[in-house]
């Protein structure tokens, strides 16, 4: 009792969705005790169900017959599903879905069921308490990894995940797999821009800061249409966004865009009418740091705003014309000249 009480406990303290979604499979399998199997399963609408974490050994045994129509029943219906099969009691039931986008996940569990067993409602209504504390729990991860303003990720969760994002899954980390899902099936080379609002103090003195908001909101709305779902999508706050996608070359990374700066060029913003903006963007290696990466994306940034705005601009193709000159980036390890920065040498 204590074990599974501090497993509760643990859920709530849960501060990544790895640990988060290890200890509700961990909890769920200690309430139900004995010889339970417990999985988590991702769901795409149209997909098959994928199974990302598991406990216990015959699930997976049996799931090849048992899960799918549960699975189905429950994803079509969003209904929490128990029933006793075969002397065991089996139930599916569906997880809070992230803001953060992603596959709907399913939490799927088997126990024995004997006459000393509690009965079936009650195991369901257990499990559906555990899974109410981790809907909180991931509404809270949620908060503190998104803007308030747009929901896009907020500055704090990229320089969090920029390093997971460049480098390889590791099979024991479900979370990375989970970030890394895109870009591993795709692996094209990554691509950082910094988009900035032209005149955006303009659009706040003309029209008022929150008619500025509904321009941020906007734009927020117009990089989830625009952009793929893999890629990640981030206001770095005031009116500069980021965005890192993978595109096998530049052409294809600029055409993308492009295609963006186009739809923000052509939508109608309520009051305010067009709003336009600029683009700077540079490839990722695997070798960057996220000050080194967005400081290239920005210079180039910096050449689209100070040669008409509303444009896209490439740092490596500026460099490859002489329209700018290579960016110092700070060797490994020291990220500022201290003496220089108090003017003490
Ligand atoms: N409405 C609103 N305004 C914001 C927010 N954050 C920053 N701003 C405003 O954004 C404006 C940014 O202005 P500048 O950095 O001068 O740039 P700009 O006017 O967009 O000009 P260029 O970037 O050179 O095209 C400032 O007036 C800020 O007050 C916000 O959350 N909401």
């Amino acid at each position: 009792m204590l074990s599974l009480l501090r497993n509760v406990e643990a859920i709530s303290a849960s501060r990544n969705r790895a640990k988060l979604h290890y200890t509700l499979l961990r909890t769920v399998s200690l309430l139900l005790g004995g010889k339970a199997d417990v999985g988590i399963f991702a769901c795409a609408p149209q997909g098959e169900a994928t199974l990302r974490l598991c406990s216990g050994p015959t699930i997976m045994n049996s799931a090849l017959a048992l899960w799918p129509p549960l699975l189905d029943q429950v994803r079509s219906d969003g209904r929490d599903i128990t029933r006793v099969v075969h002397g065991r009691v089996c139930g599916a039931l569906m997880l809070q879905a992230s803001e953060l986008g992603g596959e709907p996940l399913i939490l799927a569990y088997g126990t024995d069921h004997g006459p000393q067993s509690k009965p079936a409602d009650e195991v369901s209504g257990e499990i559906a308490v555990l899974a109410r504390i981790y809907g909180n729990q991931i509404r809270l991860l949620d908060y503190s990894e998104l803007d308030s303003l747009t929901r896009l990720l907020n500055r704090k969760t990229f320089d969090e995940t920029f390093d997971r994002l460049l480098t390889p899954p590791t099979p024991d980390d479900d979370e990375v797999m989970d970030e890394r899902r895109h870009a591993a099936q795709n692996d094209s080379p990554a691509w950082l821009a910094v988009i900035d609002i032209d005149h955006f103090k303009r659009i706040n003195d003309s029209f008022g800061h929150l008619f500025g908001d509904e321009v941020l909101l906007r734009m927020g709305e117009l990089m989830r249409k625009t952009f793929r779902s893999g890629d990640r999508l981030f206001r770095f706050g005031g009116e500069e966004f980021v965005v890192l996608l993978n595109a096998p070359d530049e052409a294809q990374a600029l055409a993308t865009f492009e295609r963006f700066r186009v739809s923000v060029e052509s939508h109608p913003f309520p009051q305010v009418g067009t709003v336009t903006c600029s683009i700077g963007f540079t490839a990722v290696a695997e070798t960057d740091v996220p000050t080194d990466v967005v400081g290239r994306a920005d210079e180039a940034l910096y050449f689209a705003k100070d040669n008409g705005r509303n444009r896209v601009s490439c740092y490596e193709r500026l460099l490859g014309d002489g329209l700018i000159a290579r960016k110092e980036e700070a060797p490994a390890g020291t990220d500022f000249d201290i003496d220089a920065l108090f003017d003490l040498k």
